[in-house]
């Protein structure tokens, strides 16, 4: 897929998914800027780039006004804004009975929220530029189906689906499109997080959570970041005119619908 010409904004890409993602990007022929919370890994995670323009920045997804200026930043420095990624995202861990009223708000301010800034701004810069853009956002298999002791995280990636149909429908008019992703299992951070979250909450050994949840995979292997950086890039692309609106499924066979 040929991005060349265009420039992507990658949230959460100092590493994980969203660091393949933006490479991905980036070997298509995209701009790309990196934002992330952290910044020592942004500046590690723009090092690997060669050939292609990239730009780190340091900003919260929680914050409305970062987001806007973190867009306006990538379009000043790099002369255009076409992509925008809201992939930035945090676990949660928790049985329902003990979710407490602050874990609620801190994922939901990351998960939710974050995407929700993402939208409004992308959307509203590429109507002001006239540019038929692209936002496209982290979902996951648990946007599609409940995990026990995910009830929170779960509802966040459902809250995702949501604002990816409405949003779909009220900037259609402008030729945007909006689309998520929905991974399954991906060996990152996260997972390492999630399962030591579960071995310290049910007593199962570190490793066991995340082997199980690999063991119910149809195509019996975990997920790759690159693996879901290929959807992604068909999203950010001329060949995903024709779709909006849609969280795909991207698990390696785990949840059918
Ligand atoms: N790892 C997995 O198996 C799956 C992950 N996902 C989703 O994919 C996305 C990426 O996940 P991973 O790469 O695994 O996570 P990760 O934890 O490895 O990386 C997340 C990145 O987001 C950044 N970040 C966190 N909060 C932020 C904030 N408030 N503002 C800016 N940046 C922030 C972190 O600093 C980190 O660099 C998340 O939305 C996650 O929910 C979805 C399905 C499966
Ligand atoms: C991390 C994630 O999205 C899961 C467990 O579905």
């Amino acid at each position: 897929m040929s991005l060349a010409g265009k420039t992507a904004l990658v949230t959460g890409g100092a590493r994980g998914i969203g660091l393949g993602i933006a490479q991905r990007l980036a070997a298509d022929g995209a701009q790309i800027a990196l934002v992330d919370l952290n910044a020592d890994q942004l500046t590690e995670a723009a090092s690997g780039f060669t050939g292609t323009k990239v730009i780190t920045i340091a900003a919260d997804v929680t914050d409305r006004q970062q987001v806007i200026d973190a867009i306006d930043q990538t379009a000043a420095q790099l002369g255009g804004f076409d992509i925008m990624v809201n992939n930035a995202g945090i676990a949660q861990v928790q049985p329902i009975a003990q979710i407490t009223d602050v874990e609620m708000d801190r994922v939901f301010a990351v998960n939710v929220k974050g995407v929700l800034w993402g939208i409004q701004a992308a959307a509203a810069r590429f109507k002001k530029d006239g540019t038929r853009g692209k936002i496209i956002s982290a979902a996951s298999i648990a946007a599609h189906e409940g995990f026990p002791m995910l009830g929170a995280y779960c509802s966040t990636k459902f809250a995702v689906r949501a604002l990816t149909q409405v949003a779909a429908k009220e900037f259609a008019g402008d030729g945007i499109t909006v689309n998520a992703y929905c991974p399954g299992v991906v060996g990152t951070d996260m997972w390492t997080e999630i399962d030591a979250r579960f071995a310290k909450l049910t007593g199962a050994e570190i490793g066991a959570t995340f082997d199980k949840f690999v063991g119910s995979i149809a195509l019996g292997r975990a997920q790759t970041p690159q693996d879901v950086a290929s959807l992604v890039s068909y999203l950010a692309g001329p060949d995903s005119d024709y779709m909006t609106g849609q969280s795909i499924l991207i698990d390696g066979g785990m949840v059918y619908h």
